[in-house]
């Protein structure tokens, strides 16, 4: 079997006496969608601080793409191609869209494009973020402020960024999260035409969304993972029902 893009094990954090990671193991194959889902408080936003470099574990140990990453930190990791899509804040409203994108490409590309004529260099930049903005849907919105995007099209202007740096495994903090009905639609075409291209662990809320975009799902209840495996499984999986009830989400 191939070695998984992501291998994570024994991994612990403790706020003071609450474990909030607790001996958490589990591996991403590459390619498709890997889903994280869990009550509230079950510690999958502390578990995306780990794996992305902004928290470190207190013991276990993180593998990317075959080196251990455990001690290094976010920029370190993003250099690597473990990306994360942060969230609409780092969406800047003064620039427009296709900047927006290109400042992402510049921040991956370094001193890339120094080496180029300036025209050149900057031609080949805005060919790479109006690139992004198309596997998002949002090219025709490049010249925009991005200011003034709706809230779902900042959502896709944020994955347009996180994939301006061309991510191997690309993390993904409830892309979902305040988006209405008819642009949770679009975004999860979005996601469904992603993943076709990326590795994407994905945190959601939504379990419609779940269960429409996971090849695997992992589920984390108080800080341990009860089970890894194939929705359908999940779906019928006693322990995940038990640790959702009161919660009709998986029923
Ligand atoms: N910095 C911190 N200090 C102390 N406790 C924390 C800290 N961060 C998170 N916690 C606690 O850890 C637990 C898990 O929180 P976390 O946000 O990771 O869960 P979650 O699964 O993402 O929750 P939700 O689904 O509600 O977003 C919660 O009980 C939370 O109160």
């Amino acid at each position: 079997m191939a070695e998984p893009i992501l291998a994570v094990a024994g991994l612990r954090k403790r706020f003071g006496g609450l474990a909030v990671t607790d001996d958490v193991s589990f591996s991403v194959a590459e390619g498709g969608i890997h889903a994280v889902i869990g009550p509230n408080g079950a510690g999958k936003t502390t578990l995306i601080h780990q794996l992305s470099g902004t928290l470190r574990p207190d013991a276990g140990s993180i593998r990317f793409a075959g080196r251990e990453v455990t001690g290094m930190g976010l920029p370190r990791r993003a250099r690597l191609g473990l990306a994360r899509s942060f969230q609409i804040t780092s969406v800047l409203p003064g620039f427009s869209v296709l900047e927006n994108a290109a400042l992402a490409v510049q921040a991956r590309s370094g001193s890339s494009f120094r080496f180029m004529r300036p025209a050149a260099g900057e031609r080949a930049l805005n060919e790479q973020a109006m690139a992004a903005l198309d596997q998002v849907g949002l090219g025709a919105r490049a010249g925009m402020m991005a200011g003034v995007l709706s809230h779902g099209e900042k959502r896709q202007l944020e994955l347009a960024i996180a994939l301006a740096m061309r991510p191997r495994l690309l993390l993904l903090d409830e892309p979902l999260a305040g988006a209405g009905p008819e642009e949770t639609e679009r975004l999860i075409g979005i996601l469904l035409g992603l993943k076709r291209a990326y590795t994407i662990l994905l945190v959601e809320h939504d379990m419609q969304a779940v269960f429409a975009l996971a090849d695997r799902i992992s589920v984390l209840v108080y800080g341990r993972i009860i089970a890894t495996d194939a929705p359908a499984a999940i779906r019928a999986d006693p322990a995940v029902r038990a640790a959702y009830l009161g919660e009709d989400e998986v029923a």
